[in-house]
């Protein structure tokens, strides 16, 4: 465990001046992502996994709300509380378990985090992507981010799974950046391009497979919003992002695109709709989402998120 509660504290130690040169304390320097976890520390946490589990992922997966079902389709599974691993955030939202499971899906080996962190929970986002630079040093090269989200264009339908073909960054448009701060090249560059970071090949490929498994209709390739939660959005907030293009709405997945994208690693993302956003304005308490239903919803539709991302992972093993 980290003897900087820093680690496991996001909030730290405010004020106290002794600690502004101590490079992981998220409160004395806010956002900068080589500062909060420089390379050296990523590449503790990595060794730590690789040689904990005997095994060099090559796929990594985040688990949305709701969604940690992905992680316990894993075979040989050895697992990794978040608590135990030198450096590591902890879970604190509802239906992220806060565990590493790393094994073999469809004989590629893959690592998953049963359980993100948000930038709600009072995380810097640099800190919400960190795993995402230790599955790169774990060896991981293509990333698999799911995401439970609110489903804003109008043929969207509750249990429909959206894969992301672009996203808009609220986040970003407000300044925050999970790659704020001085940029270490050995991850990658200071400007990294972000069109095309949605991988194509991947995204027809599940279109196929959705085919195979006769779930098509509830299939759409969409642009996902994140904002930084942890409310819920206002109707007019909804009305200006479906005038903006965007189909789903969130409250992740960005900052880790992001920070994969900078390091190169290619990305498959996709959204499961667990709730409808009406844009217009009416009293019935339907309306209103919350996170049971989230969760329930995205517990109803696990068998269908498995297999999809089973089938993806077999294609790539395939091709490999
Ligand atoms: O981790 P994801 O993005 O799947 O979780 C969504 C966003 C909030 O954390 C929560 C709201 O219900 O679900
Ligand atoms: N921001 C946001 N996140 C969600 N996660 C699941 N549903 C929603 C939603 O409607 N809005």
């Amino acid at each position: 465990m980290c003897s900087r509660d820093c680690c496991s504290n996001p909030r730290g130690k405010a004020g106290d001046k002794s600690a502004i040169n101590d490079p992981a304390d998220s409160t004395i320097v806010p956002t900068a992502q080589s500062q909060l976890y420089p390379y050296e520390v990523i590449q503790e946490i990595a060794d730590f996994i690789v040689k904990g589990s005997g095994i060099r992922p090559k796929i990594g997966i985040i688990c949305g709300s709701g969604l940690g079902s992905l992680a316990d389709i894993i075979q040989d599974a050895k697992v990794f509380e978040y608590e135990k691993i030198p450096n590591f955030p902890v879970s604190t939202v509802e239906g992220h378990a806060g565990r590493l499971v790393v094994g073999t899906l469809e004989g590629a080996n893959v690592m998953a985090m049963q359980g993100r962190f948000h930038f709600y929970e009072g995380y810097p986002l640099a800190k919400c992507s960190m795993p995402v630079r230790v599955m790169k040093l774990c060896g991981v090269e293509y990333l698999f981010a799911t995401n439970a989200a609110g489903g804003i264009n109008p043929k969207y339908a509750v249990g429909d799974i959206m894969l992301m073909h672009d996203h808009v960054n609220m986040l970003g448009f407000a300044g925050n950046s999970p790659l704020q701060g001085p940029n270490d090249p050995r991850f990658g560059p200071r400007f990294p391009a972000l069109v095309n970071s949605y991988n194509r090949d991947l995204i027809n490929k599940a279109i196929e497979i959705s085919k195979i498994m006769g779930i098509e209709s509830n299939i759409h390739v969409g642009v996902y919003s994140c904002l930084g939660g942890p409310t819920y959005e206002t109707i007019a907030e909804l009305k200006a992002l479906r005038m903006m293009g965007v189909d789903a709405v969130g409250m992740s997945t960005v900052h880790e695109v992001i920070t994969a994208r900078h390091c190169d690693m290619k990305v498959f993302a996709f959204s499961l709709i667990t709730n409808k956003c009406s844009i217009e304005y009416s009293d019935k308490k339907d309306d209103e989402a919350n996170h049971e239903e989230v969760m329930a919803v995205a517990k109803n539709r696990q068998k269908a998120c498995c297999e999809l991302v089973s089938r993806l992972i077999a294609e790539i093993q395939k091709g490999s």
